[in-house]
């Protein structure tokens, strides 16, 4: 059975030093024999507020990160799903990409994450996506790998159940969520969402994310628990998260791993059909 691999690391706005942490985890999963890495949201960089995150931007073509995570790829004969930004056409803002690189190393698909992450919460979190990031326009048909038919979604696409259940319905055997999930939303929410978008499309959920605080001033941090769900509900790897008493992020450079059953995903769906009354509900059909 093919192994998927996830990868969890802390990206700062050094790419340099993100690009260091990205290719030690391709070196661990490709020694371990997985059939695909999945790397976190925005790995090539987290900067510290909206300016940042649009000067930092690269094409991908003259990215570092990009190129060098497609040398890897190249080089361990490994397919990488990795989140990073782009410009938009008019270099004002940034798209959250995420890619899919093949194993001779080039970049065959990419999704632009679609929904944006606009909160002001009490006493938590106060983040605006959108001020420095252009929304996308459609999803990608879901398309074949070494670990079965993957879709792609991004982190805060993961609390909107249609964008996944569309990709169900194209054919999805695995939908992917890297992540950069917020300290208190992610203990709220987190392992509850993954589990229940797995259990409502009856597919594996593959969800690498970032864990720990990406600056010194500790302004911007992440929950961490990069986990694979299988199509049955059952968390089937998981990394851990939040801050050690040094306050570094947990289980940063590590990796772990699921067999992929397609043969579970079948299983499920022929044991538990999900026969929707979409005749009842034509709106969310
Ligand atoms: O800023 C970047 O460069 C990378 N992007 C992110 O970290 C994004 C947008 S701020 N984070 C989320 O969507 C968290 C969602 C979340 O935490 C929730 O839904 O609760």
């Amino acid at each position: 059975m093919p192994v998927a691999a996830i990868g969890q690391l802390c990206s700062t706005s050094s790419m340099t030093h993100n690009l260091s942490q990205a290719r030690s985890l391709i070196a661990k999963a490709a020694s371990a024999g997985a059939s695909a890495l999945f790397l976190p949201e925005a790995s090539d960089y987290i900067a510290p507020n909206a300016a940042a995150t649009i000067s930092l931007c690269k094409p991908v073509e003259s990215s570092e990160f990009v190129l060098g995570i497609q040398k890897e790829a190249q080089k361990h004969k490994l397919p990488i799903n990795v989140g990073v930004h782009e410009p938009t056409s008019d270099g004002k803002k940034v798209k959250n990409t995420l890619l899919w690189i093949d194993a001779h190393g080039s970049i065959i698909h990419r999704y632009q994450k679609l929904h944006l992450f606009d909160v002001e919460i009490k006493d938590g979190p106060i983040l605006k996506e959108s001020n420095s990031v252009e929304k996308g326009t459609s999803i990608l048909d879901p398309f074949s790998t070494g670990v079965g038919k993957v879709g792609l979604l991004i982190c805060f696409d993961l609390r909107f159940p249609e964008p996944s259940l569309a990709l169900r319905h194209r054919g999805a055997q695995i939908i992917t969520y890297p992540s950069a999930f917020t300290v208190p939303t992610g203990k709220a929410h987190w392992e509850t969402l993954l589990r229940a978008r797995a259990i409502e499309t009856q597919s594996y959920v593959i969800a690498a994310a970032q864990s720990g605080p990406h600056n010194e001033e500790k302004t911007r941090r992440s929950y961490g628990h990069s986990m694979i769900v299988d199509p049955w509900g059952k968390v089937v790897a998981e990394l851990g998260g939040e801050e050690d008493e040094n306050g570094r992020g947990l289980d940063i450079g590590e990796i772990a791993f699921a067999e992929i059953d397609v043969d579970l995903v079948e299983k499920v769906r022929r044991e538990v059909p999900l026969l929707r009354r979409t005749d009842v509900y034509p709106d969310i059909g």
